[in-house]
């Protein structure tokens, strides 16, 4: 049985969206969601690129397009007896992540070897940093190790925005970080495309050996 079901959306003017006849108002209720998702990912940007101390709108100008962004809905079912895997402990590949979670809980998070509960609050989000802006800072901020562990009660649900960046860009850790400062880049340069579609294939063709998920440290130097 599969313990989790999800609606993937894509920008609302892609035209990739297939949407449910019922309710009526999902559509318009996940479009205008995933438009002020969309600007708070940007205004996130904005205020992570003036604490990296970074040039002003040096991040907005590298990711200028909106278009690679995606918002999942998703329903975890209650845990069984001895099964209770959500989502498995992971990095999120994209620059930063968005997440609303319902009361239910179950979202944790790694600090210093421990996980630690993400308790839900209500009227919050909660935020991610991932893989793009590990590499871009050079490990300044670090990708949140996390995974969703489903509880016994009941159904879970969550939204989550992926505020992206377009897959021909170029990640490697930007100079402010490097040679600047006098330090040695700790990643080998990519094409983000590349590594999305790696990290799709774990997905795709899920490698039988752990140690063989794609995950960052493929382009750790
Ligand atoms: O559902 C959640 O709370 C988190 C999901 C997640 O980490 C992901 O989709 O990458
Ligand atoms: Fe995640």
């Amino acid at each position: 049985m599969n313990n989790e079901a999800y609606f993937l959306l894509f920008p609302p003017q892609s035209n990739f969206n297939i949407f449910p006849q019922n309710p009526p108002r999902f559509r318009g209720v996940l479009e205008e969601l995933f438009v002020q998702m969309s600007k708070v990912g940007m205004l996130l940007e904005s205020i992570i690129n003036d604490c990296l101390g970074l040039p002003t709108n040096l991040l907005k100008e590298l990711n200028d397009d909106r278009s690679w962004d995606f918002m999942v809905a998703l329903r975890y079912l209650p845990a069984s007896d001895g099964e209770n895997n959500g989502i498995g402990e992971h990095q999120d590949a994209n620059s930063v992540t968005l997440v609303i979670q319902d009361g239910v809980g179950g979202l944790q998070v790694r600090k210093n070897g421990e996980w630690i509960p993400v308790v839900p609050a209500e009227g919050t989000i909660v935020v991610n940093v991932g893989d793009v802006l590990q590499v871009l800072s050079n490990k300044k901020f670090k990708s949140a190790t996390h995974k969703v562990v489903r509880t016994k009660e009941r159904n879970k649900y969550s939204y989550v925005f992926f505020h992206n960046i377009r897959g021909d860009k170029w990640i490697e850790p930007l100079s402010q970080f490097t040679k600047d400062i006098g330090l040695p880049p700790k990643y080998i340069g990519f094409l983000y495309k590349e590594y999305q579609d790696l990290r799709m294939r774990n997905k795709t063709h899920p490698p039988s050996r752990s140690e063989d998920v794609i995950r960052i440290t493929h382009y750790e130097i």
